[in-house]
């Protein structure tokens, strides 16, 4: 494992919040019967407060990992554990949306999977009363992502971005304590993925939280991330990991930035 930066990230030192201790998942074919093990006794700490970027090569599990933390999908070995306000809680076997997990999770895909036959508006107030919420922290949400104006429409008639930012002010909405974002602006275009990277990062800034960011892009890792793993094999290790060890507001401009870009593309071999 590198360690390529010395400097601290700023969630150093704080406790753990997302524990994979030795965890093994293993696929098998329905088709062909042939079994794949992507992660085999693998651990991960994420801390309180802490962006971990997850990048690596297709194929290597980075989804997977995601799929476990949210409950998703289930370790067949090992276990997971999630701080609640006693201590870490194993959350192995428990759907996401069981119990106090359910308003913790914000979940973000590449895909913005909104509900096409209710508002956008509709949308976030569902999320919001599915997790035990007031809907009317709805109207704030949106008008957190810029997207005030467009509440009552349905997403069928927004553009790409604006889809995906009513994605990102539903995960936000409920106030989560863990974000996981699975590639989320890798289906739009450069432009509208950089201003919702700068979104993520004042939405960020304004309440830190502790999340998981899947991507294919070492600089969005770099730009947003405060550590980066890299991934690599079969079953999955961690190859490679930087602290980016920058202060928040980010400039995308930031030669820094480039640096460690550089440093994670090289990992990446
Ligand atoms: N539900 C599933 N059933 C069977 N195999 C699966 C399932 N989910 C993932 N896999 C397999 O596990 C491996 C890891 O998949 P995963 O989607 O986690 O990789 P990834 O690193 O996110 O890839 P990409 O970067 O292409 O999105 C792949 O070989 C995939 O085919």
């Amino acid at each position: 494992m590198n360690g390529a930066e010395a400097t601290q990230a700023p969630a150093a030192g704080a406790q753990p919040y997302v524990v994979l201790d030795g965890v093994g998942k293993v696929f098998t074919s329905t088709r062909t019967g042939e079994r794949e093990t992507v992660f085999e006794d693998f651990t991960l700490t994420v801390r309180q407060g802490e962006l971990v970027a997850v990048v690596g090569a297709s194929g290597t599990g980075k989804t997977t990992l995601l799929h476990l933390v949210a409950g998703l999908e289930e370790p067949d070995s090992g276990e997971i554990r999630l701080a609640d306000g006693t201590g870490l809680q194993r959350i192995r076997g428990r759907s996401p949306g069981a119990g106090s997990a359910r308003h913790r999770l914000g979940v973000v895909f590449q895909q913005p999977r909104l509900l096409d036959w209710i508002s956008v508006r509709r949308n976030v107030e569902l999320a919001l009363t599915s997790a035990g919420l007031d809907p009317a922290g709805a109207a704030r949400a949106l008008a957190d992502v810029g997207l005030a104006e467009y509440a009552d429409r349905y997403p069928s008639v927004l553009s790409g971005g604006q889809r995906q930012r009513a994605a990102v002010a539903r995960a936000f909405a409920v106030e989560p304590e863990l974000i996981l974002l699975d590639e989320p602006f890798s289906a739009l275009d450069q432009l509208t993925a950089r201003r919702l990277r700068l979104l993520l990062q004042e939405l960020w800034t304004a309440r830190p939280r502790t999340g998981l960011l899947v991507t294919h892009n070492p600089l969005e890792a770099a730009f947003l991330a405060d550590r980066v793993i890299v991934l690599d094999g079969r079953p999955a290790r961690v190859r490679a990991e930087f602290t980016v060890g920058l202060p928040r507001p980010r400039s995308p401009e930031d030669p820094r930035i480039f640096a460690r870009h550089n440093e994670i593309l090289a990992a990446l071999g």
